[in-house]
């Protein structure tokens, strides 16, 4: 059971107490008839022939608060597309499948381009940022979640649980971030987030100061899940980032636009597990290095924005203070894990943190020669003033392709 901690500035939700599922989807269903619910699922093709997206669709038969699902649907052909819109054909609720890679939001997105609104690489940034652009034009719902596609130990309430904070008339909060511990194989997972960005971050506090927003950073449990909820009003001013920055740049800018009292985060999952990627220390440029190094120059690029200023030494003692915190919370790690009965390889976990101390040096030196480059989409609102039919277009081709009996015939 949880404990009721408040660790910061935003709010945390505890599940203190086990709550009934049915119950729970009751008080959803009551939220939703005023504040309507969208789930927005970015997905590859390849994750719908997956156990783990079986067993999704099976508990969104079940979430019937929800109004509406939007699946972005990434690296699909035409027959996989047919083949997706079968897969979801079942579920009860409204559902739109983006075909990203389909003709005719192709083409939007050329237009976009052509206006250099989108000039971003496909990526799940590009996916969420049109399911967010669909769901807005869609008019539905006030209410939107957002959960990955590969969870291996998905629950039927896990939606629920993720978007009450905003879907509750109660509460004021903009933005929800799910949370829990990611566990698999009798091992603490979750490389990227406990090994890198929590001592980053504590890094950080001791080389440029115990700022307000690194504290706010620090507060987040986990501060890379791929779950969250937010307001659809707040989605329109949002800026998405296309790399692995995603979450860590979400939580940016909900720092930038909004108070902290209305930003909560909530414990979505006992267990939480998922597809792993490959850990290669070979591979400097790909895998979990290249995630890490894409959050570290967000970090980097952030605190520029508040007056850090950065040089090749910061980096070199930013690295020394990471391997330090880093050793230590391996410590703790595996202080915690011995004590649920969980093993750790400490050789496997200090290499991790070895190679990722040199990601610090190589992130550093590319904000320091690129210190300019974004890798933000636009916000909604500002591609929604360039272009004007932006929405119409988008539902458009989105309809289209649903009604179009031709797709897939040579
Ligand atoms: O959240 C993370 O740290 C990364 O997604 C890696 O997760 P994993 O170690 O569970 O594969």
């Amino acid at each position: 059971m949880a404990d009721f901690h408040q660790g910061g500035p935003i709010t945390t939700l505890h599940r203190i107490l086990d709550r009934n599922p049915e119950e729970l989807a009751y008080e959803m269903n009551a939220f939703a008839r005023q504040r309507r619910q969208t789930l927005i699922l970015p997905c590859l093709y390849s994750e719908l022939e997956t156990p783990a997206m079986t067993t999704i669709v099976e508990g969104l038969k079940q979430a019937t608060y929800i109004d509406q699902i939007v699946v972005g649907l990434d690296r699909a052909d035409a027959q996989q597309y047919l083949h997706a819109r079968e897969f979801f054909k079942d579920l009860p609720q409204h559902v739109r499948i983006l075909w990203n890679d389909g003709p005719r939001l192709r083409s939007v997105h050329d237009r976009l381009n052509e206006n250099n609104l989108a000039r971003y690489e496909p990526g799940k940034g590009r996916n969420v940022w049109y399911c967010l652009g669909y769901t807005l034009a869609s008019g539905r719902s006030s209410v939107i979640g957002i959960h990955d596609c590969d969870i291996a130990t998905y629950t039927p309430d896990l939606p629920a649980k993720l978007m009450y904070p905003i879907a509750n008339p109660a509460f004021n909060f903009a933005f929800a971030k799910g949370y829990y511990a990611r566990v698999a194989n009798g091992t603490l997972k979750g490389r990227v987030c406990r090994l890198f960005v929590t001592p980053l971050i504590r890094a950080l506090k001791q080389v440029v100061g115990k700022t307000d927003f690194l504290n706010y950073l620090d507060c987040f449990r986990y501060a890379l899940s791929g779950e969250m909820a937010i307001r659809t009003d707040v989605a329109y001013g949002l800026r998405v980032a296309s790399d692995w920055g995603l979450e860590v740049s979400m939580l940016s800018e909900m720092y930038r636009n909004h108070t902290v009292h209305r930003l909560a985060q909530v414990d979505i999952a006992d267990i939480y597990d998922h597809k792993h990627r490959e850990f290669d220390p070979a591979q400097k440029d790909d895998g979990l290095s290249r995630m890490a190094s894409d959050i570290a120059k967000s970090l980097f690029r952030k605190l520029a924005t508040q007056g850090t200023v950065f040089t090749p030494e910061t980096f070199r003692t930013l690295k020394a203070t990471y391997y330090r915190a880093a050793l230590d919370l391996i410590e703790q790690y595996r202080a915690d894990a011995l004590f649920n009965g969980l093993k750790i390889n400490r050789d496997e976990e200090e290499n991790c943190v070895e190679v990722l101390s040199e990601v610090i040096i190589s992130a550093g030196q590319h904000y320091l020669e690129n210190p300019l480059e974004s890798p933000f989409i636009p916000s909604w609102q500002r591609v929604e003033s360039a272009m004007g039919d932006i929405f119409e277009q988008l539902s458009a081709a989105v309809e289209d392709d649903l009604n179009d009996m031709d797709i897939g015939k040579a």
